[in-house]
């Protein structure tokens, strides 16, 4: 049963489809797409038909097994902002409580509901809260994936969240997103948030940039979460000292700190990131395609030795990146012409598209090579290069941090490709990485594409079958 006053959002996955770990650093940009799996969030009132209402809010995730959060909240003095505290169901021991904490969940509750107490009212109601993922997120048979199964919209894996197979998409941005602008367009009055105003989404995106964060421990670039909020786009990001002049949640200031920092007034201003939505396209008749290799994990600390490498070499560095950059700007470039044109390309069809891509993978596999670390790593260099010897297929790279786990494909979008690449992949072989539990999986095509649209609100009627 969907309440009158219910809402419901949905956020879409990512791709950083050129400008990993260059993105890292504010003086270059990434090119992220946003993908079609979207994480969808409804919220709406708890009924109690005792007529007892308790500062309860309960947040579930039908799709898995013990994915059943119940926080509790109150004010806290001195303008702290709302504290959340995970309630234990009467069935739980503390043990199996620790084991069922869920950072991101609870950390964008609390961040959502400071920053509402502070810009609008400290009266919270009773909620419940119902999270429902795309199908690939995670690794699914493969009759869900590519849409040949009669099964259900949102799958029920089964299993616990930390079981299921991540495929890379980027769940929790696009979750906290999602559940952060749930939050805001329920208890916020539509005069003081708007999702589909300008002003609406950049606090949308400061308040997620800010929870996800700190959910995560560390400040990475963003790209996710800009791309959850805004879709598809070239991206330059925060300064990341926008998000460490504000005390700890629950200590005095917090929620005004928030408040101040998310509507960029007071002490730390404006933020200085950079959404170019005009600048990025797919021309028509092409599509993204993104390919699990679920074959192992990838090496952890990529990021850290990709940035140590940077401050030793410092010049090599600068050297690389500078050309690394023009080639994933020109590969945006090349992308918007071949959009904005009439007509495709009469001799040689997307000649310089595909050369863009050659380019950025010669310089990642050099960047592989100087830093040590498997950015472009042998067994993907193969994959690659089988996947680019199919016609249809215009180019490819390891996307993002790169390493063992994904790759994308910007390809013709007809049948043909498509049959083209299941024949290769169903006999593909992955072979052994370099750390040793990387070796013998399968490749499978996501059935994802590129989405030019960011956040978005949705129907909550459309989710009642899932809402219990
Ligand atoms: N459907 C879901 N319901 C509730 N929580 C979820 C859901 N999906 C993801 N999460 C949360 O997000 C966490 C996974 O986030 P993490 O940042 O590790 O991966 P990701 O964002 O999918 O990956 P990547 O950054 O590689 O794209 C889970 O441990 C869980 O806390
Ligand atoms: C390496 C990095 O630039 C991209 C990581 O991307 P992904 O999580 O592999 O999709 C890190 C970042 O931008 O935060």
């Amino acid at each position: 049963m969907v309440h009158d006053t219910a809402v419901a959002v949905s956020a879409p996955g990512k791709v950083l489809l050129a400008g990993g770990y260059l993105v890292l650093d504010r003086d270059y940009t990434g090119l992220v797409f946003g993908l079609d799996a979207r994480i969808h969030v409804t919220i709406q009132p708890i009924e109690t038909s005792s007529g007892v209402t308790l500062n309860e809010i309960v947040v579930q995730s039908p799709q898995f097994a013990d994915a059943v959060w119940e926080y509790g909240y109150r004010l806290t003095e001195q303008h702290g902002g709302i504290q959340v505290v995970q309630l234990r169901p009467c069935s739980y021991s503390n043990a199996e409580l620790n084991l069922n904490r869920n950072a991101f969940i609870e950390t964008a509750l609390g961040y959502a509901l400071s920053y509402i107490a502070s810009a609008s009212s400290p009266q919270i109601s009773p909620a419940s809260i119902t999270i429902l993922a795309d199908n690939d997120y995670y690794s699914t048979p493969h009759a869900l994936s590519n849409g040949t199964s009669s099964a259900s919209r949102f799958h029920n894996f089964g299993v616990p969240i930390s079981k299921a197979h991540k495929t890379g998409l980027g769940s929790s941005a696009a979750l906290v997103t999602a559940f952060t602008a749930a939050l805001l367009t329920y208890y916020l009055p539509s005069s003081t948030f708007d999702l589909e105003s300008e002003d609406g989404k950049r606090r949308l995106h400061n308040l997620a940039q800010a929870a996800h964060c700190a959910a995560q421990g560390k400040v990475g670039s963003g790209f996710d979460v800009a791309s959850a909020v805004y879709g598809s786009c070239l991206y330059r990001r925060f300064s990341p000292c926008l998000l460490s002049s504000h005390v700890e949640p629950g200590q005095p200031h917090f929620g005004t700190q928030l408040r101040e920092i998310v509507n960029e007034v007071g002490t730390v201003g404006a933020w200085d990131h950079s959404i170019l939505k005009n600048e990025v396209k797919v021309p028509r008749g092409l599509r993204l395609v993104m390919c699990d290799v679920s074959c192992g994990s990838q090496t952890p600390g990529m990021v850290k030795k990709v940035l140590a490498w940077r401050k030793e070499r410092a010049d090599e560095a600068a050297e690389l990146w500078s050309r690394l950059d023009t080639a994933n700007r020109t590969l945006a470039e090349e992308l918007r012409l071949a959009a904005e044109a009439a007509q495709t390309q009469a001799d040689e069809p997307y000649a310089t598209i595909r050369a863009s891509f050659q380019t950025i993978r010669t310089l990642i596999r050099q960047m592989s090579a100087k830093s040590g670390v498997p950015i472009e790593p042998p067994e993907q260099t193969a994959l690659l290069d089988a996947c680019e010897r199919i016609p249809g297929v215009l180019g490819g790279v390891v996307p993002g941090a790169g390493g063992y786990d994904a790759v994308s494909l910007l390809i013709v979008d007809d049948q043909v490709t498509v049959d083209q690449l299941e024949e290769l992949f169903a006999s593909w072989k992955f072979g052994t990485g370099t750390d040793g539990d990387v070796g013998g999986g399968r490749v499978s095509m996501l059935g994802v594409r590129e989405e030019m649209q960011g956040i978005k609100n949705e129907r909550p009627r459309d989710y009642e079958k899932w809402l219990s």
